[in-house]
């Protein structure tokens, strides 16, 4: 049974952010995860997971000036200084909160640009090496380019090449179905030849990216697929509802309240 994580960044926004723990523990999700926390003190959220017994199961390392753009600087080999700080501010917030994984974001950049690839991997490296004896898990995830135009990061194959040539153990792909589905297609038999290195699994209809229960995937299918091939990590809810949040929660029904 898929351990669910719900998004706080997209679910639930009809609360301030801090609120939306306790709508999530409410609904019956055990874990949850968000895009950054950066805007609030990491002992408010610590105190917010701990009142509601939640599991804190991912965010992401700060991506630079988001409203001005900026997608991370992984593969941007001037923001090598910032990538570097990023890590160090990620790590209270991780230490606060017990999560054992942080995306990475790749930034914008041209992945025919040889600069930008040997950028990028110098910075999964030396992030994985930084978060490693911590016990914390560094994720890359591809994304499609029409959410993001022009992110490094746009193909499955690039990702699962990098984590395997690098071998070091906690550096993992975070699989977005949302994401492969738009990019790639072929959904099930990626996740079954890529799931050794998968950290994470996020969720969403396509092409509308709100509830799993519309538009042209499969997901009770691909729910028990995961089951099938013994996936145990979470899997979070990164969706933007329809309408009210809670209102679109019929297709978690069957999940809700169970352990994780
Ligand atoms: O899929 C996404 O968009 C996110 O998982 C993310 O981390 C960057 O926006
Ligand atoms: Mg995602």
């Amino acid at each position: 049974m898929p351990r669910f994580a719900a998004n706080l960044t997209m679910m639930f926004t009809e609360l301030p952010f801090l609120d939306r723990f306790e709508a999530a523990a409410k609904a019956g999700f055990s874990a949850v995860e968000f895009l950054f926390p950066y805007e609030h003190p990491a002992e408010a959220i610590a105190e917010r997971l701990r009142r509601h017994g939640l599991t804190q199961a991912l965010f992401n390392l700060p991506p630079g000036d988001w409203a001005a753009g900026e997608r991370g600087f992984a593969a941007r080999p001037d923001k090598f200084a910032a990538l570097q700080a990023s890590l160090v501010a990620a790590l209270s917030y991780a230490q606060a909160t017990g999560v054992t994984r942080l995306h990475l974001m790749a930034g914008l950049a041209d992945r025919n640009d040889a600069l930008a690839v040997v950028a990028y991997r110098k910075a999964v490296a030396v992030a994985a090496h930084f978060f490693a004896p911590h016990g914390i898990d560094v994720l890359i995830e591809p994304i499609n380019g029409r959410d993001v135009p022009g992110y490094f990061l746009n193909d499955f194959a690039f990702a699962r090449d990098v984590i395997l040539d690098l071998k070091i153990p906690n550096l993992k792909l975070q699989f977005d179905i949302y994401h492969c589905q738009i990019l790639h297609g072929d959904v099930t038999t990626r996740l079954r030849e890529l799931l050794p290195l998968i950290g994470h699994i996020q969720i969403a209809s396509v092409p509308s990216r709100s509830e799993p229960d519309d538009g042209e995937l499969n997901y009770p299918f691909l729910f028990a697929e995961l089951d099938r091939l013994g996936y145990d990590g979470y899997v979070g809810c990164e969706y933007r509802p329809r309408g009210a949040t809670l209102d679109g929660l019929g297709w978690f029904a069957p999940y809700a309240g169970r352990a994780s």
